[in-house]
């Protein structure tokens, strides 16, 4: 290929570049408004124009700084986990009792018709057995969650017998399997309170997981089916070891993360 033919095949295509650019700068202008951080994960989940914008003038800046994101969250996951493996089973007994005793005088708890609540690991998080027993003989109606590879419903239990009954799954949680017909809460009449579990808190009510965003994109889901069927939107209480609140600004935060509304530890309610 002649040198004039590659040089002018190079200016086309950074002519092209730029204006995709300048449509990013564009699109940045006109989303900036929509861009309020505490909104857009809830308003614009999919479609935040500032971000799309960014992307477009600053494609491999952006990259960036979605791994760098994830790579943070990795780090401090690891970090919790040989903070956590140092919580014997007694403290995580007591402390569970404590986080029982308080959930069952709030208010959002008390007022609850259906609740989903997670079926506690063997380790390193507040067990719920008691909650799930509680919720069961209360007049209230109890779902748990059931995961596929990337999506999560919330799915009925009818009895403490069912709950024993449940198989274990490969992360050492009790789940029933997908073959397996049960009552989904989105087909239904949906939720009042969601127990959230998580590997780390802070006092702004942030949450990091275990790295799957099952909880995040639930929520989103829940914000649509709730739009859609003109209901409120479900709340949202996390169960946390007093070792599982980090300072401020240690959880990297994506704009796909979900703020809770409560977080019960033993000591406190945040
Ligand atoms: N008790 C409980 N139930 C739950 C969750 C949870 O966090 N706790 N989930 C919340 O979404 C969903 C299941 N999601 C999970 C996703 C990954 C791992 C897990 O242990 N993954 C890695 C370790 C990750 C880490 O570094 O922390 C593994 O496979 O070893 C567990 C649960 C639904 N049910
Ligand atoms: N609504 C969403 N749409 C698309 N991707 C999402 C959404 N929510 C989360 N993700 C992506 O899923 C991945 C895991 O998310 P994150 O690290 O927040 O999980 P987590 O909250 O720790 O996990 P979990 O809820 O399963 O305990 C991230 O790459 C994140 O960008």
């Amino acid at each position: 290929m002649s040198i004039e033919k590659s040089k002018m095949i190079k200016k086309r295509r950074r002519s092209k570049e730029k204006g995709w650019r300048a449509f990013g700068f564009w699109l940045g202008a006109y989303g900036r408004p929509f861009s309020n951080p505490a909104l857009s994960p809830y308003v614009f989940p999919l479609f935040d124009l500032f971000s799309f914008s960014l992307f477009l003038q600053f494609p491999w800046l952006t990259i960036n700084m979605t791994t760098s994101l994830q790579l943070l969250k990795r780090t401090l996951r690891k970090e919790m986990a040989t903070r956590l493996k140092a919580v014997t089973a007694d403290s995580i007994n007591s402390q569970s009792d404590g986080v029982f005793k308080q959930l069952i005088e709030l208010d959002e708890f008390k007022a609850s018709k259906s609740i989903s609540v997670y079926i506690s690991m063997p380790t390193c998080e507040i067990n719920t057995r008691a909650m799930i027993r509680y919720i069961l003989e209360a007049d209230k109606t109890c779902y748990i969650p059931r995961c596929t590879k990337n999506t999560m419903d919330m799915v009925k239990i009818t009895s403490w017998e069912d709950y024993l009954s449940l198989p274990i799954n490969k992360w050492d949680i009790p789940e029933p399997p997908l073959h397996q017909v049960r009552e989904n809460a989105l087909d239904v009449n949906g939720l009042d309170l969601i127990l959230v579990p998580g590997v780390a808190f802070d006092s702004d009510r942030n949450r990091i997981g275990h790295g799957k965003g099952y909880y995040d994109r639930y929520l989103l889901k829940y914000q649509d089916w709730a739009t859609r069927n003109n209901k409120p939107m479900v709340k949202t209480v996390a169960l946390a070891l007093q070792e599982q609140i980090v300072d401020l600004g240690t959880i990297p935060l994506e704009q796909t993360d979900q703020k809770l509304d409560h977080i019960l530890t033993p000591l406190q309610k945040l």
